[in-house]
């Protein structure tokens, strides 16, 4: 029979680095992070019951000292960084809602339905216990029932309640799929091969960029009247704007960029893909105004092979799926922007089509300076003429 499937999250609060190795049937070691989880990330793997994954420190290399020593010998001024990686093996069990933590060392604990609801027992057994102590014996059966009765019926009501959220939001989310897939179609008449900045202060073609692309206007008049693709932008800037604090408003913003890569099967020399880059400034300095400071990424249709979003300097991998998202900001409260840890790419898309909608986000920019009245190194036009 087939094992039964538990989708269960990693999360690293290890302050290492760790790798996620699977270990199939004949005991091999298949690795399921592109590179390794930060600290603080959460991988999400589709798993089946008694599973078994090696979480494990992720070294660098080791340093020349540790090379440097015989073999056998083991130094007493050894370097800690010579330790082997720590280590821990977890097996993926049959309850429900699964997050392994990766603690100091490699330790690990899992939580899951059945660990949440035994706390909960034993919180409410504990509280009641406590209020009947020193009661009569004869009285204690009944006070411990008129004790705990409320509350558990308290929880099992609570639990009702969220599952019942949990399908109103899954309903929701259908709608706003609906609505991103809109902005495709609004692209359709004018899609053109994609182009990039060309470092003196214009775009050019480029063969580390290979799609379609097309800019979307959102037609901000027709927000009331509750136009789609309005409706999927006043979203993203309530969320930007929560997200980050930065208070950027829609007047002057770039239109939203659609962009459809064609997967023309595995054998394609030079598939549709978009190289790393960063979106905006990424040199680690002052920010410049009017630049981009943040981006959105909506998949709108999902490839069946290839084109993962890859932040390759965090080991961060977004492999698409159609009504998700991707955000990230390049931009400090210093106002200082990232140093290269947002360049991404587009992995080569190979089999399916890959489409995107993308709504970069600049500060700086207002209706009497729209974005397009600077040229892409941050210069306004007017500015130019006068050297
Ligand atoms: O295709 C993607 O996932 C990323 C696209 C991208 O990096 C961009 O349009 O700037
Ligand atoms: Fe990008």
């Amino acid at each position: 029979a087939q094992p039964a499937s538990r989708p269960i999250q990693i999360k690293n609060e290890s302050g290492k680095r760790a790798e996620i190795y699977w270990v199939d049937p004949n005991g091999q070691m298949i690795k399921q992070t592109s590179s390794f989880l930060v600290n603080g990330q959460t991988l999400e793997l589709n798993s089946y019951v008694n599973h078994t994954f090696l979480i494990k420190e992720f070294l660098a290399e080791e340093p020349d000292e540790c090379k440097a020593d015989p073999p056998k010998y083991k130094s007493p001024t050894r370097s800690p960084l010579c330790k082997p990686p720590s280590e821990a093996y977890i097996t993926v069990n049959d309850n429900d809602d699964q997050l392994i933590h990766i603690l100091k060392d490699m330790e690990v604990e899992t939580e899951d339905s059945q660990s949440k609801s035994r706390e909960i027992a034993t919180s409410i057994t504990s509280t009641c216990q406590e209020k009947v102590k020193e009661m009569d014996p004869t009285q204690i059966l009944d006070a411990f029932v008129k004790c705990a009765q409320p509350l558990v019926v308290n929880e099992l009501h609570e639990a009702h309640k969220e599952s019942k959220e949990q399908a109103m939001m899954r309903e929701q989310i259908g709608g706003q799929w609906e609505e991103y897939s809109s902005v495709e179609a609004a692209a359709v008449p004018s899609l053109h091969k994609a182009t990039v900045a060309d470092g003196a202060g214009g775009s050019e073609l480029v063969k580390s960029r290979k799609a379609l692309q097309a800019g979307v206007r959102v037609p901000w008049e027709r927000e009331e009247d509750g136009n789609p693709i309005a409706a999927v932008s006043r979203r993203l800037y309530d969320y930007v704007n929560d997200a980050t604090g930065f208070n950027i408003e829609e007047s002057g913003q770039e239109e939203i960029m659609s962009i459809q890569y064609e997967g023309r099967g595995i054998d394609d020399p030079e598939p549709d893909r978009y190289r790393p880059h960063c979106d905006g400034q990424c040199d680690g300095l002052l920010f410049r105004p009017s630049g981009r400071v943040a981006t959105m990424v909506m998949y709108c249709e999902a490839p069946s092979k290839g084109g993962a979003t890859n932040f390759r300097n965090v080991g961060v991998h977004i492999v698409p799926e159609a009504g998700t998202a991707a955000f990230f900001s390049y931009l400090g409260s210093d106002m200082v922007t990232d140093n290269r840890l947002t360049e991404h790419s587009c992995c080569p898309v190979l089999e399916g089509d890959k489409k995107i909608a993308v709504q970069w986000l600049r500060m700086g920019v207002d209706e009497k300076n729209p974005w397009n009245s600077f040229n892409t190194l941050g210069v306004k036009y007017s500015e130019t003429l006068d050297q």
